[in-house]
This record gives C-alpha cells, sequence and structure tokens, in this order.
C-alpha cells in the first residue's frame, strides 16, 4: 500500500485558490496538504524517514482544488429505473474529470422511514466509491416521523446537514406548500440548508395529459410539457416561502433566465439563496428534443428540461461569472438508451436524467475560462471552494492549503480533448456532449493523497473513497439569517382594556339611504 501511495511533491506548478494564484510547491503527506511553498524549496529532504516519495512536475499547469459535485444521484431508483451509474462507476467518471468529491442525494419513497433510506444509500456507497462522498437527504413527505428524523439525521454520528423538496414529481417525490414551509421551518430549527427542485409539478401533471391527449407522445413533449415559465415560477414561490421559514435556500438545477433572474432579484432583497446551473445547461441546450432520433432526444431528457432558447447557456455562464449564480453541478442521473426507449410511445414514462459528473469540470473550463467569461480562480470558486464553504466542508475540501485534505487536480489549460460515449468512464451508453472539444483537461487526479488519475487511467478501487459528515450551523450560510430571527418579534396588541363591542342598534353609524349609494363606475 505504501508502495503504491506514496508522499507527493508537486513542483513548479501555479497553485490556484479561489481568491489567489501563485507560482507554488505542494507537499503531500497521509492524504493531506503538509505544505505550499512559495519559494520553490520542496524537495526529497522535506520527506521524512527514507519513506517513498514522487515528485511531480506541473510546469505549466494550474493546481486547483479537485472538484466537487454537489448533486448526483448514483444508481437511483427512480421511474421504474436504476441509474445506471454506480457509486462505482459513477465515482470512477467523476474522478476521470477531475471532480474529487460528490454530494449525492438520499431518496426515501413516501413512506420509508428517512433514516433507513440514509443506512441504504450508506450501504450503497461506503463499499464502492472511489472518492469522499457526501450526502443531501430529501424530504418527500411530511409526518411527525419525518420531522422527527430529520433532528436525528443531522447529528454528527450520520452527517447531513442539508435537505431537499421536490416541487415537482407529483404523486411521487413532490410535496406541497405547506409541507414545503414547514418542512424548511425545521431546516432553520435544525441550523440546515434547504434545497429545491423548483418546477410547478401540478401544472406540469395536467399539461403532459394534455400533450398525450392530444398525441403528442415522444420527448418533444417533455418540454412541452414544462415551459420554462413553471420553473421560474416555482422558483419564485421557493424562495418566498424560505424566507418567511428563515430558512437559507439552494436552488438545484437552475436551468433558465427566467429562474436564474427570480435568484438574483430575490439576494436583491437580502434572501439568502444560492442558484446551481449544471454542466448539462451550460454545455447544450433544448433543440435535441424535437430530433426525429429517438434515442438521441430522449438522452436529453431531464427535469427541469433544457432550454429551447440557444442563448441560455452563455447567459447561465455569465451569472456565474457576475456571481449571481453560485455553484456549478450536474444532477448526474444516466440511463442506457435501453432504459430510455420505457418512454417510447410515453415522453412521461422516459426515465429522467443525464451524464456530466465526468465532463463537468472540462464543460465550465471551456465555457467560461477558455471563453475568457471567467478567471481560473472563478472556475475553482464555482467547481470546487463554494460547494465546500455552503456545504460546510471548507477548507477540508474546496483549498489548496496546509491541513487541507490532498484533493488536488494537475489541470492542463492548454490540452484538449473531444467528449465521446466510446471514452467515458460512465456505465451509460450515451453522452449529452459527444463530439465537444473542450480546452482544460485534467491530467492528474489525486483523491486524499492518492493519485487515482493519470496518463488517461484510473488506479483506483472500490471503496476507498470516505464519506465526509457535513455538520449544521454553516456560518457561510446562517450567519445574517441568524441576525434576522434574533431581531424578528412577532407584535401583539394589547388589547385588554376594550370595552365589549356594542349592539349594533346601539352603534351611531349613519350609512348613506340606498339611493344616495354611489354608482359603479363603468367599466
Ligand atoms: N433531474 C432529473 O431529470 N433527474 C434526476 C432527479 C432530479 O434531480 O430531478
Ligand atoms: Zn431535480
Ligand atoms: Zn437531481
Amino acid at each position: 500500500m505504501t508502495e503504491k501511495r506514496p508522499h507527493l511533491i508537486i513542483k513548479n506548478g501555479t497553485v490556484v485558490n479561489d481568491d489567489f494564484m501563485i507560482k507554488a510547491d505542494v507537499l503531500v503527506m497521509h492524504g493531506k496538504i503538509v505544505a505550499v511553498d512559495v519559494n520553490g524549496n520542496l524537495s526529497e529532504k522535506s520527506i521524512e524517514n527514507d519513506e517513498p516519495y514522487r515528485i511531480i512536475d506541473a510546469t505549466d499547469k494550474y493546481v486547483i482544488p479537485g472538484g466537487i459535485d454537489p448533486h448526483t444521484h448514483m444508481q437511483l431508483p427512480f421511474m421504474g429505473q436504476v441509474a445506471a451509474d454506480d457509486f462505482f462507476s459513477g465515482t470512477c467518471a467523476a474522478v476521470a474529470g477531475g471532480t474529487t468529491m460528490i454530494i449525492d442525494f438520499v431518496i426515501p419513497e413516501k413512506d420509508e422511514n428517512i433514516i433507513k433510506a440514509y443506512e441504504k444509500w450508506r450501504e450503497w456507497a461506503d463499499a464502492k466509491v472511489v472518492c469522499d462522498y457526501g450526502l443531501s437527504m430529501a424530504i418527500t413527505n411530511w409526518n411527525e416521523d419525518v420531522e422527527f428524523s430529520m433532528g436525528e439525521v443531522v447529528k454528527s454520528e450520520y452527517g447531513i446537514n442539508s435537505f431537499k423538496f421536490f416541487l415537482a414529481y407529483k404523486n411521487v417525490f413532490m410535496v406541497t406548500d405547506d409541507q414545503f414551509y414547514r418542512g424548511m421551518k425545521r431546516c432553520s430549527e435544525l441550523g440546515a440548508l434547504a434545497r429545491v427542485h423548483a418546477e410547478n409539478g401540478s401544472v406540469i401533471h395536467e399539461k403532459q395529459r394534455e400533450l398525450i391527449k392530444q398525441g403528442v407522445l415522444g420527448p418533444e413533449g417533455h418540454t412541452q410539457s414544462r415551459p420554462e415559465e413553471l420553473e421560474a415560477e416555482a422558483t419564485h414561490r421557493a424562495c418566498t416561502l424560505a424566507e418567511q421559514a428563515f430558512c437559507p435556500l439552494y436552488v438545484v438545477h437552475v436551468m433558465s433566465k427566467g429562474a436564474a433572474k427570480v435568484i438574483a432579484r430575490h439576494r436583491q432583497r437580502g434572501s439568502v439563496v444560492f442558484g446551481e446551473p449544471i454542466a448539462a445547461a451550460l454545455g447544450v441546450d433544448g433543440s435535441h428534443y424535437y430530433d426525429p432520433d429517438f434515442n438521441h432526444a430522449a438522452g436529453f431528457v431531464l427535469s427541469p428540461p433544457l432550454s429551447r432558447d440557444p442563448t441560455t447557456p452563455a447567459a447561465l455562464m455569465d451569472l456565474l461569472a457576475c456571481g449571481q449564480l453560485h455553484v456549478t453541478a450536474t444532477d448526474n442521473c444516466t440511463f442506457n438508451c435501453q432504459q430510455k426507449r420505457m418512454g417510447f410511445n410515453d415522453f412521461t414514462k422516459i426515465p429522467n436524467g443525464v451524464n456530466g459528473v465526468e465532463d463537468r469540470m472540462s464543460v465550465v473550463w471551456e465555457m467560461g475560462v477558455h471563453s475568457g467569461k471567467i478567471t481560473p480562480m472563478r472556475f475553482v470558486a464555482i467547481t470546487s471552494s463554494t460547494a465546500a464553504r455552503i456545504f460546510n466542508c471548507y477548507p477540508q475540501k474546496g483549498r489548496i492549503a496546509v491541513d487541507s485534505d490532498a484533493d488536488i487536480v494537475i489541470w492542463n489549460p492548454t490540452a484538449s480533448r473531444t467528449i465521446s460515449a466510446d471514452t467515458h468512464h460512465h456505465a451509460h451508453d450515451f453522452n449529452i456532449f459527444e463530439g465537444m472539444l473542450v480546452h482544460g483537461v485534467p491530467e492528474i487526479t489525486i483523491s486524499r493523497g492518492r493519485v487515482v488519475w493519470e496518463n488517461n487511467k484510473l488506479d483506483v478501487s472500490p471503496g476507498e473513497g470516505n464519506f465526509v459528515k457535513l455538520s449544521p450551523n454553516c456560518d457561510y450560510v446562517y450567519r445574517s439569517i441568524n441576525v434576522r430571527k434574533a431581531n424578528y418579534h412577532p407584535m401583539v396588541v394589547d388589547r385588554k382594556e376594550c370595552e365589549p363591542r356594542k349592539q349594533k342598534s346601539e352603534l351611531s353609524v349613519v350609512s348613506p339611504p340606498y339611493d344616495e349609494t354611489p354608482e359603479a363606475p363603468e367599466i
């Protein structure tokens, strides 16, 4: 084991954090960063006790914190199928693309105890992950058991600090507004973050029925049943209810300009709300739903759908650049062509979900840094550090600094590659970015000090990754909300001295005689 995992001296690279970049050497021992040296003095002499070490030359490369993908669904049972990427292939794809931590979702069935569901996910993931992972918990129902169990899973033995609510998928995962509000009040009590899938599930359900009746059966029905307005409406509702509940909110998969604008408007009013566009929305658009090939069109089906407006991907990147959107994720939830064919004659049965975990870093680099919109520092912020801050694992994750975990990527900004299902490390047989040329390539990925990806090859074993417990009461998301909560006092009007109300006959109110009542104005 020690032979396979020597200490690492990364020399001559440019270290990039979200707030500075500088030429420096980095020393990695026992899974941690133990030195960052701007004088270039690190050498084999830095290694104690003749232990095995390896020097990595990072000349002309960036040394960046490993990517954090805060939104994945590995091996998710969904719409009668199980997502093709399990925690092994999914995390293999992650590290091949420069991502060293994922946050996946426990999604209990409506009548399932959330602690039982949590244990199931841990069992699935612990045995298979090749990099670190955390969990977020979905709340798909509301009752006393759910309310109590939320309090349990935020305890340190479980390590959950965020809860996700679906306003879509009627009769499956969707919660009503009152359940959502109560859930967020509970989050606020517990110091947890609320996350939301924002779409109007009830109206979508109606539109799906209308379209099927009208004979629209193919994947084009998916986009037509989910107009962008229904994403914007639900996003506005979610932000409004979160404000009422004194709860910070994180909107997952922001897919449209309308939803992004809603987030910006609420932030302008002081709301603590974060927006997460995904790689799919930054790299491709919704024109694919009209492709005559069912397999192709169905391969792009996810919810909310990709925008039909071809200017949306660039607009979302602009908002990431200027700080109105905050993190990039993937919603990685992959299905084979065969699985997508479940909905051949009925688009409502096409399993929803696409890939992203392998290609996110390169797609964001291409659309952001290579296009000249953002700096490498902002790239680090939106692919890693801000997620670490929001989910309360910073600077353990998301930073190149002494004592941080050695989750590091040696990033070659001048290399390029063409994305393809033929070469990807996902378990499924389709890639929504097929044929896309991306500049910016993760040449080496290091997970807790282990080189897991190099020379286009994986060197991993299932179960090598660790579960990262995430604790509540994160200052980054709760500081201002806690002040607002403390300043809020419901108003009570003191009426103790009030006389009982007089009988109607005693009241001296003079109402005008009937014929003097002014006429209603004509419209
Ligand atoms: N997004 C999607 O289509 N599939 C995964 C489940 C979800 O996040 O909504
Ligand atoms: Zn979702
Ligand atoms: Zn999702």
